[in-house]
């Protein structure tokens, strides 16, 4: 049986247009703050199979969503090469000891000994196999290695990059170094997610804004782009995509072989299709505070589908959705997205 999100991802005609929200699964749904509350915390549910598995479908039961993404989060990658990865409450993700020198770099795992590590992600893919309805895809992921990277050197978010930069622009071999040892694990581990049973994979870089235009192709999309064709060559049936945040004024240099493109809701639509529809399907892109009023959720809708008119497009948020959202409006977005875009 075809999927309609997999046909959609390769610019097929489909029914209707597909729709998923990124960070479906999370806390706005009271389900699984259930379930998480079994798991005793967050990094313990991403690492229990059965829990991750069970957290995965609910958007579909609960949202209607087309595709299920993955339970699981970016930094479980620079966990298993050798970093201590923990959540705290009210901080986000902290690495304790940060990377600062070529000896922290070699003394990461690296390729595919470090992504063979994550046999819990590739169990759950597995589950969600049985699991889900066959004509719903399943959609694996992973961070960008300079969003990796970020909190590999950071030690934790950040709103300035500082140090991260003052590696770019006073040691630029030494990030290339980092950078380059993310992606062969990246590549691994994508890999995997594919043998293990993922439809499609998307590749977040969330934190793509934080560089001027020649350093973001030097240090970030030149690695996703070196990803996404080690996978098109080896599996080109499988569908990729690329979401890189808030890059919008660099849409002109965009190249590479992957299949769609993921609009941040900072980019506006029309511009997006005029530079890059041709050669890519486009997904997103609602401001997902949109999300706080039906309204205008159905006003942003509509006007995504007037300038998309239903062609090579996935609809999606322009960013994961937030903890407070109403569940009842979530379910509202997906069924207006069924709706404008259903044909007769
Ligand atoms: C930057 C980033 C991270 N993680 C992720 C990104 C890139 C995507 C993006 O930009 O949103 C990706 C991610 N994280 C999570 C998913 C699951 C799949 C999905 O539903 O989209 C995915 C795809 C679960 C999660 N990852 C996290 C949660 C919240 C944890 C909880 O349950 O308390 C979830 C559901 C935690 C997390 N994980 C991360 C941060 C900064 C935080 C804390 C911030 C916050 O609390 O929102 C790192």
């Amino acid at each position: 049986m075809s999927k309609i999100f997999v046909d959609a991802c390769f610019g097929k005609e489909t029914p209707y247009t597909p729709v998923w929200m990124m960070r479906q699964a999370g806390r706005y749904l009271p389900e699984y703050m259930e379930v998480r509350a079994k798991a005793g915390n967050f990094l313990n549910l991403c690492h229990n199979p059965q829990m991750a598995c069970e957290v995965t479908i609910q958007p579909l039961d609960i949202v209607g969503v087309d595709a299920a993404i993955l339970f699981s989060d970016i930094l479980v990658v620079p966990n298993e090469m050798g970093m201590h990865l923990e959540f705290v409450k009210g901080e986000g993700p902290i690495f304790k000891d940060p990377i600062k020198t070529e000896a922290d770099i070699d003394a990461l795992l690296g390729g595919k000994e470090a992504a063979d590590k994550l046999t819990y992600v590739y169990e759950t893919i597995k589950l969600l196999k049985e699991k889900l309805p066959e004509d719903k895809a399943l959609i694996g992921f992973t961070g960008a290695p300079w969003t990796l990277a970020t909190y590999m050197i950071e030690g934790q978010g950040t709103k300035t990059y500082n140090i991260c930069k003052k590696l770019i622009y006073s040691n630029p071999e030494l990030m290339h170094k980092l950078l380059a040892k993310v992606t062969e694990v990246v590549k691994h581990y994508m890999e995997n997610q594919i043998l293990a049973g993922a439809d499609v994979v998307q590749i977040f870089d969330s934190w793509a804004a934080a560089l001027e235009k020649n350093a973001y192709f030097e240090f970030s999309w030149k690695y996703m782009v070196e990803i996404a064709e080690y996978l098109k060559e080896k599996y080109p049936e499988i569908p990729v995509i690329m979401f890189p945040k808030g890059i919008g004024q660099y849409l002109d240099d965009i190249y590479g072989n992957f299949d769609v493109f993921g609009v941040d809701w900072s980019t506006p639509m029309a511009l997006a299709k005029e530079k890059l529809g041709d050669k890519y399907v486009l997904q997103g892109n609602m401001e997902p505070c949109r999300l706080y009023s039906k309204e205008k959720t159905t006003a942003c809708i509509e006007k995504i589908q007037e300038i998309m008119g239903g062609k090579r497009h996935i609809f999606n948020l322009g960013h994961g959705i937030l903890p407070d959202v109403p569940v009842e409006n979530a379910k509202h977005f997906v069924n207006e997205c069924h709706r404008v875009s259903k044909k007769a």
